[in-house]
């Protein structure tokens, strides 16, 4: 029995979608949990609205102290210049705490993302979250090649071997293409099925 949390930020619903689809590739996995919940959000309610955020996201909001109880955590985070949403940076710069107890030592900790153009640092924001989770002392687990429309170069999608990601467009108009919910699903089975293996 191993417990995965899919934990998001998502402005404009993208990343919201993407953490469904992991969420459904982790409960695929026989005797595997998964619970998908955000983390707050910090911006002012009238600069949401007037930026057009989504803002009807039925997730619950995470705590800190909650982070400890699942075996697996799954990050997704639209990219901020190549950078994780500094709300979900906010929540992370809070487990200083359990940090100091060791208490995410041996977790499995995965990424996915979204951006607005091709190449406007999806890579970068895997990664740079990923700094944080070897800091907690968690089992990076990326999306493996195995997962074929990785290697599809004919359209405009997202999947990087670091993490699954989706295009959003410069004016967010763009959707996860099937395979961006594919890739999210494949990483979603992948992380739990580590996880299930290490809680053995
Ligand atoms: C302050 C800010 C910085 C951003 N930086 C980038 C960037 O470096 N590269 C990029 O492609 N998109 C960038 N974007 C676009 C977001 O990544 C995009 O809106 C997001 O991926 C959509 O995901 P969501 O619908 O889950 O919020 C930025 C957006 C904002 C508001």
């Amino acid at each position: 029995m191993a417990k995965v949390l899919v934990l998001y930020y998502s402005s404009y619903g993208h990343i919201e979608a993407m953490a469904q689809a992991v969420a459904e590739g982790a409960r695929a996995v026989p005797g595997v949990t998964a619970d998908v919940k955000r983390v707050p959000e910090l911006v002012p309610e009238e600069v949401a609205r007037n930026s057009h955020y989504k803002m009807d996201q039925a997730a619950p909001v995470a705590t800190v102290n909650e982070l400890t109880e699942y075996d697996a955590i799954i990050i997704g985070t639209p990219t901020r210049y190549g950078n994780m949403a500094s709300q979900m940076k906010n929540f992370l710069d809070q487990t200083g705490g359990l940090w100091a107890r060791g208490a995410f030592n041996g977790k499995v900790g995965s990424c996915f993302t979204s951006t607005a153009s091709l190449h406007g640092g999806q890579e970068s924001t895997i990664l740079a979250t990923n700094n944080v989770l070897y800091h907690l002392g968690m089992v990076i687990v990326g999306l493996p090649y195995s997962y074929a429309p990785l290697q599809d170069v004919t359209k405009v999608q997202g999947g990087t071997p670091y993490g699954a990601s989706t295009v959003a467009g410069g004016d967010g108009s763009l959707k996860p293409t099937p395979d961006d919910l594919g890739a999210a699903h494949f990483q979603g089975e992948h992380v739990a099925r580590i996880a299930a293996k290490l809680a053995a």
